[in-house]
């Protein structure tokens, strides 16, 4: 049986989408969300106006599971640690695939490496790639990256998760995985920042090139494969959240540049991400000239103008 920890928009709509193959377990870790969800027949909260099929069934505990079964782990990127020590002993020897984009703050891993770290034993894989929750669960095509290093349960997984509408490719490269969606969602920021600003289409275009060149930079010097950064999981993803106001990042960016407040409530996964990816370029000694520039914005330490002066008076230098 899957398993999908994490009742927020994607959770839910990897739930709606896998039901399709067969029963499917969602857990919230709130259990007045379980019990709201199990009254109305939906995740108000969270990815409202779809209905959720009869074959999915919700908990807020985990005693029914069993260690056979696959777990997607669809909560935000600096809650999974937390999740992981609450359930370390049920977990312990599950297939754990993480579906969070980002790079944890405190430690610089990416959930990957977290559940290596905290589950021994398990199968450790990532879900990413370019994908909106609300398409998923409207059953649009969508296509997206497995990576699991251990190929046998790679392709066991691939086939698990392949619904008529969710096309998996897989790959070993689970740090190019991990790393392209976390890289790309600081991009979405930035490029969300020049259209607020109203810097234009050119420069959009200028940030998201440049920016995948980073994003590639600090990805191979990880040990990470080109090959996985020019995939879905990296360029795929950079291009669909640096282009569509579905995108929270992008929305994220658009409001800094245009000087207006955002809802703190909803998940922005690239502001914890960016500052943690420019401790990391600091301490590899990486050039990441765009990062810093967004990390800048995000906290209020530069404004529009003085990052984009920053960014264009650089030494001019070989593509
Ligand atoms: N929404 C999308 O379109 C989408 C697509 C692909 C990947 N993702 C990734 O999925 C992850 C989750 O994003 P989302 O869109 O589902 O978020 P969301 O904002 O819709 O929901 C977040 C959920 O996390 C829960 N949560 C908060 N604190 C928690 C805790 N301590 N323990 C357990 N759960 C907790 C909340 O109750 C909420 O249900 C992110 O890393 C995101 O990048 C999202
Ligand atoms: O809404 P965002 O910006 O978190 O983006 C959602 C997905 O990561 C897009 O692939």
């Amino acid at each position: 049986m899957i398993t999908v920890m994490g009742a927020g928009a994607f959770g839910t709509a990897l739930a709606v989408s896998l039901s399709r193959n067969g029963p499917v377990r969602l857990w919230a870790h709130d259990a007045r969300h379980v019990e709201a969800m199990q009254r109305t027949g939906q995740n108000e909260r969270r990815l409202p106006g779809v209905p959720l099929p009869t074959n999915i069934t919700f908990c807020a505990g985990l005693e029914t599971f069993s260690s056979e079964d696959t777990v997607l782990l669809a909560v935000p990127m600096q809650r999974l640690r937390g999740v992981l020590e609450g359930h370390r002993g049920v977990l312990s020897q599950a297939r754990l695939v993480a579906c969070c984009k980002g790079m944890e703050l405190s430690t610089g891993k990416g959930p990957v490496q977290i559940v290596q770290e905290i589950c021994h034993a398990a199968t450790p894989a990532i879900l990413t790639g370019p994908s909106f929750a609300a398409d998923i669960a409207k059953g649009l095509p969508t296509a997206l990256t497995l990576a699991c290093a251990d190929v046998r349960a790679g392709e066991a997984l691939q086939q698990a998760l392949t619904t008529p509408n969710l096309r998996i490719y897989r790959t070993s490269d689970t740090i190019g995985a991990e790393l392209g969606g976390a890289l790309k969602n600081v991009m979405a920021i930035g490029a969300g920042v020049v259209m607020g600003a109203a810097l234009g289409d050119s420069a959009r275009a200028a940030l998201m090139t440049r920016g995948f060149a980073e994003m590639t930079r600090m990805a191979v010097a990880l040990g990470a494969e080109p090959e996985t950064l020019a995939g879905l999981s990296g360029f795929g993803d950079l291009v669909l959240t640096c282009t569509s106001e579905q995108s929270r990042n992008y929305r994220f960016g658009l409001s800094l540049g245009r000087n207006e407040a955002f809802d703190p409530s909803v998940t922005v996964e690239g502001a914890a991400t960016a500052r943690a990816v420019h401790e990391k370029a600091q301490a590899l000694g990486l050039e990441m000239p765009i990062t810093t520039a967004i990390t800048g914005l995000i906290s209020g330490e530069l404004q529009v103008d003085q990052a984009m002066d920053m960014l264009l008076s650089r030494p001019l230098k070989e593509e």
